[in-house]
C-alpha cells in the first residue's frame, strides 16, 4: 500500500469541506476522483501535498509509505514535494515559470533532489518520454512559445523527473482541447507502467474511462461510492453516481 487516506476531513473556518474521507492507493495504480464542482475533489489533493490556505484545519491520517504526511514539518515535507510526491495542475502555464527555458526549469526540479550531476541528460530523457520529438527546440524554449499541449507534456516531464512513487494530477487535460486529451491521459498510463501511482481529479467521466482502474465519487466532501472502473461503469450504486454518468 502506497496511500493510505484515514478519516480525512477538511475545514476552513467553520465550514466542513471533507467529511471523513477514506480510500487507499496501490503502488501503479490509478486513481480517479470524480464529482461535481465544488464536491472536494482538489481538496483532497491539496491536504495530501499539505498545500493548504493558512486557515484550513485538516483531521484524519494520510500515510505515505508508513508516514503520516499531517505530522511532518515544513522542512521534511519539502523533502518530499518534487522527489515522492509531485503535483500535475490544470493550467500549465500558471505552474511553468515564464522567465526561464524549459530545460533549465526541468534540471532545476532535478537538481532540488538529486544533485547536480546528469541534470542536463535527465532533462532531455524525460522530455523525449513524454513524447516530444523535437527536443532540443523545446529545452531551449520559453514557456509561452510552447502550445498549451507541450507545456502539459513539460508539466508533466517536470512532474517524473525524480522519478516519485505518486503524481497528484488536477484536472490536466481539461484546459486542453479533446484531440490532445488523450495523447496527455497515455502518458500517465506510461508513468504507471513504471511502478508509479497516480491520483489523478476530474469532472470528467470520459476521463475515468479511458485511464482509471479505481474511482472515488465524491459528493459534497463525502465518498458516496468507491469501486474498480468496470463496476462503476456497468453497476453504480448511488444515484448522485448514476446522474454523473448521464451527463457524459
Ligand atoms: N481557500 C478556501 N477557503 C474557503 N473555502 C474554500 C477554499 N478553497 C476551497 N474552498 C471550498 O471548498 C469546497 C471544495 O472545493 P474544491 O476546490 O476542493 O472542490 P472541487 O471538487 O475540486 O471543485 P472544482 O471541480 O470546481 O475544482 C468548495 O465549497 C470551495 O468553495
Amino acid at each position: 500500500m502506497l496511500l493510505k487516506v484515514e478519516n480525512l476531513s477538511l475545514y476552513y473556518g467553520p465550514k466542513r469541506v471533507l467529511k471523513d474521507v477514506s480510500f487507499s492507493l496501490e503502488e501503479g495504480e490509478i486513481l480517479c476522483i470524480v464529482g461535481e464542482s465544488g464536491s472536494g475533489k482538489s481538496s483532497i489533493l491539496y491536504s495530501i501535498a499539505r498545500l493548504l490556505p493558512k486557515g484550513a484545519r485538516v483531521e484524519g491520517s494520510i500515510r505515505f509509505k508508513g508516514m503520516n504526511l499531517l505530522n511532518l514539518s515544513e522542512r521534511e515535507l519539502r523533502r518530499i514535494r518534487g522527489k515522492e510526491i509531485s503535483f500535475v495542475f490544470q493550467e500549465p502555464s500558471l505552474y511553468l515559470d515564464p522567465l526561464f527555458k524549459i530545460g533549465s526549469q526541468i534540471e532545476e526540479a532535478y537538481r532540488a533532489h538529486m544533485g547536480k550531476n546528469g541534470a542536463r541528460q535527465k532533462a532531455y530523457e524525460v522530455l523525449r518520454k513524454v513524447g516530444i520529438q523535437d527536443v532540443d527546440r523545446v529545452y531551449n524554449s520559453y514557456p509561452h512559445q510552447l502550445s498549451g499541449g507541450l507545456k502539459q507534456r513539460v508539466c508533466i516531464a517536470i512532474a517524473s523527473v525524480c522519478e516519485p512513487s505518486l503524481i497528484l494530477a488536477d484536472e490536466p487535460t481539461t484546459a486542453l482541447d479533446v484531440t490532445l486529451q488523450s495523447s496527455i491521459l497515455s502518458l500517465f498510463r506510461r508513468t504507471k507502467e513504471e511502478g508509479r501511482s497516480v491520483l489523478l481529479v476530474t469532472h470528467d467521466f470520459g476521463v475515468v474511462a479511458e485511464i482509471a482502474d479505481r474511482v472515488l465519487v465524491l459528493k459534497e466532501g463525502q465518498v458516496v461510492e468507491e469501486g474498480d472502473v468496470y463496476s462503476i461503469f456497468e453497476n453504480p450504486k448511488h444515484e448522485y453516481t448514476k446522474r454523473l454518468l448521464l451527463s457524459l
